[in-house]
């Protein structure tokens, strides 16, 4: 700031002929104290009031001139001069007021003291409000502390980044918002100097925290922070860190594999290749095919695949420079956007993992060979080795299974349709020492009319159409053998007296015949039914009943057993293996665990027939939960066919009226599925043909379907 600005140009100009009375009058229109003697406009001394006080004291008259009083040594201060300039040149002279020259050396006006003051505290004005415009809007946040360690400055920055309201910040102790900072603080108070900048992360922000003393006439009285928000820096930076480090790890994978590895962007330009790549093409360095088209580079690839249609491509067999490849692309998304695909081709050891698979093909089909012989000989040892269990209750019924086979006695086996009493009937045959052979009859199965003959064959012109020479009946070829009546249950009464004649004496004629034939039978029966229940209701013949069952075996329901679900899963998976020549390795956990909480109405059988179904919809190494035929939930939530034989409460008869509906539902439901094809229906249901037909019978359904299916 220059001298012109605060100088008072109202001044007292005065002739070095002018009298007292006239330098009086002229001080009294102007507020000033010294008076310029001017001649020829310049200066040539100054009269200063107190001269002129003096001498009126001194009786001096007031038409006295004013020429003795003039003094002529008189300091003066160029107009465009600095104010400091002007002030030291005052000190320095020892005034209170100087005369200012203009460029001319002419008088411009008189310098005061107060001017000199007033132009001080106007500059000082200013630069208080520049530096308080600089504080305000700078981008860091500065709080300062007097030697109390009270806050007397912040900026707004500071209180948005530290979220404070600047109410309750003013003089308040800089613990109670920002402990953090405290020792900092103190420390600069104490040693008056900068701290190196520190990095402070509080609640949930990291700062560079810088603190300089402040000092008034060289002593320090306090300390102020300079706060600079590194948080959003120190994420992105811990993010760039991150993406160099996977990049690392996708790079060192990507060398280390055995195949070639190309990825590019969108246009199919390349942006990336690894060392297999380059060895199958021939590329020195990556630089040479980076940002050319795929296309070019690759061409036996046919990238438009992935990078035109977004087509997945798994695994194709590609000839590349005479190396059968297999060449798999996918486009690469992100967010949902494709920026690219990644194409591997798999060019190496391709002979060495033929080779393995031809070698384990071998031991498996030797391994196979094996499991065939060790199921002959331990057919031949143990008769019971193919019924698959490892539950306790079966293992005793087992060992009851095997003394009834050494006794002549017959037997009867009751348990739910699909528990495995054909399979116990055959071991026990097989364990017993009779030479014949083991013949099956379904009595549920035959029509009535046919029965007789069945059992007992028929004589040679027997009836129109019969044999020529006759037939022998199931009993004539079960001598010395055992006869297995399966749902001996459904036998009509007629036959009920024939069968049980022929158990007391062992003899019988064939239909026609006159001759009596006599036979050694051994007659193992079973059922799904409560047969001293038929015997109640005058179904079933008492007699015949004490007859059939000299010992009864009672095989548990899968549902009883459910400990033997993962082991029978895996000899129906190698038997299905075998049977559809694939290689299913096994089910999954949560198979196994499903199968363990389902009710199984339709027991094994119905077992292995989801399995051999799930076997059609799996194209994996495993049977999954989504392989399972929808039945399997069907049956569950419908209230399944139900088989118990327990006597039934009142309640329970209530309860059975509403079941036997929903059972006549699925078997309805299961015949429209099967487009009224019965074996597909009962492998549906998981149940024998025979209990469908008796189901069928039970409910009318014969007479509906007919209506229903065969008209449709
Ligand atoms: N413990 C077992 N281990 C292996 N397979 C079994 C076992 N139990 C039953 N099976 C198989 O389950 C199917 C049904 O068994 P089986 O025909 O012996 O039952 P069932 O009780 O006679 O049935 P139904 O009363 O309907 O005639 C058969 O394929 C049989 O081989």
């Amino acid at each position: 700031m220059k001298v012109n600005s605060f100088t008072t140009v109202n001044y007292v100009n005065l002739s070095p002929t002018a009298t007292i009375r006239e330098a009086i009058s002229a001080f009294l229109r102007y507020r000033v104290d010294i008076g310029c003697i001017t001649m020829n406009n310049k200066l040539i001394g100054i009269v200063h009031k107190n001269s002129i006080y003096r001498a009126l004291i001194h009786d001096t008259s007031l038409d006295t001139p004013i020429k003795p009083l003039i003094n002529e040594s008189v300091i003066t201060i160029q107009k465009d001069q600095t104010l400091y300039d002007a002030r030291d040149i005052m000190i320095k002279g020892n005034v209170s007021q100087a005369v200012v020259l203009d460029e001319n050396d002419e008088v411009y006006g008189i310098m005061s003291k107060s001017d000199l003051v007033n132009s001080h505290m106007t500059a000082f004005q200013d630069t208080m409000g520049r530096m308080k415009s600089l504080i305000e809007n700078l981008q860091d946040a500065v709080i300062s502390v007097n030697s109390n360690l009270r806050i007397t400055t912040f900026n707004q920055t500071a209180l948005n980044l530290l979220n404070l309201n600047g109410k309750h910040l003013l003089d308040a102790p800089i613990d109670r918002f920002l402990p953090p900072f405290r020792r900092w603080l103190i420390e600069t108070l104490k040693t008056g100097k900068i701290q190196d900048a520190k990095r402070i992360s509080f609640q949930d922000l990291t700062v560079i925290a810088s603190f300089i003393p402040i000092r008034e006439m060289n002593i320090v009285t306090g300390a102020m922070v300079v706060l600079r928000d590194v948080t959003s820096y120190e994420s992105i930076a811990h993010e760039l860190e991150t993406t160099k480090r996977l990049k690392k790890i996708l790079d060192s994978a990507l060398e280390l594999a055995y195949d070639g590895v190309a990825i590019t962007d969108n246009h199919g330009q390349i942006t990336m290749v690894n060392k297999g790549f380059m060895e199958l093409y021939q590329i020195k360095e990556q630089i040479e095919v980076i940002g050319r088209p795929i296309s070019k580079i690759a061409p036996q690839i046919p990238s438009e695949k992935s990078l035109k249609h977004n087509e997945k491509m798994e695994g194709e067999l590609i000839p590349i420079h005479n190396h059968q490849c297999i060449v798999a692309q996918m486009p690469i998304y992100q967010d949902g956007k494709k920026f690219g695909a990644i194409f591997k081709i798999i060019f190496q050891q391709l002979e060495a993992w033929k080779d393995i698979l031809q070698h384990m093909e071998k031991l498996e089909s030797e391994i196979s060979y094996y499991r065939g012989e060790l199921y002959r000989i331990s057919k031949d040892t143990n008769p019971f080795a193919t019924v698959v269990s490892i539950n306790a209750g079966m293992e005793t019924f087992k060992q009851e299974a095997s003394i009834a086979a050494k006794s002549l006695s017959n037997v009867l086996i009751t348990g739910e349709s699909g528990t495995g009493k054909e399979l116990f009937a055959e071991g026990i045959h097989n364990l017993s020492d009779r030479k014949g052979t083991f013949i099956k009859v379904n009595c549920g199965a035959i029509p009535e009319e046919l029965l007789e003959s069945e059992f007992f064959g028929y004589a040679d012109g027997a009836f129109t159409g019969a044999k020529k020479g006759g037939k022998p009946g199931k009993f004539e070829l079960a001598d010395n053998g055992t006869l297995f009546l399966d749902e001996i249950g459904d036998m009509p009464p007629s036959l009920q007296v024939k069968l049980l004649r022929v158990l007391q004496e062992q003899e019988f004629e064939r239909i026609g015949a006159t001759k009596t034939t006599k036979v050694n039978v051994r007659i193992i029966s079973a059922t799904n039914k409560d047969l001293a229940e038929l015997v109640r209701q005058g179904v079933f013949r008492e007699d015949l009943y004490y007859r059939i069952h000299v010992i009864n075996l009672h095989i548990p329901p899968l549902r009883e057993r459910l400990d033997d679900i993962p082991l029978l899963c895996n000899h129906f998976i190698n038997k299905i293996n075998k049977k559809t020549n694939k290689n299913i390795v096994g089910v999954s956990p949560e198979v196994i665990n499903s199968f363990q909480h389902y009710h199984w109405p339709g027991n094994i059988r119905q077992l292995e027939n989801a399995l051999e179904r799930a076997f059609h919809y799996s194209h994996s190494k495993w049977i999954e939960l989504e392989h399972l035929p929808k039945e399997l939930d069907l049956l569950k939530t419908k209230n399944p066919i139900h088989f118990s034989t327990r006597p039934e409460t009142n309640l329970e008869l209530d309860r059975k009226k509403s079941i036997n509906q929903t059972e006549k539902d699925v078997i309805l439901q299961a015949l429209k599925k099967s487009k009224g094809n019965r074996t597909k229906a009962a492998e549906l249901l998981g149940v024998s043909r025979t209990t469908l037909y008796q189901k069928m019978k039970k409910y009318h359904i014969k007479e509906e379907m007919e209506l229903r299916f065969t008209s449709s």
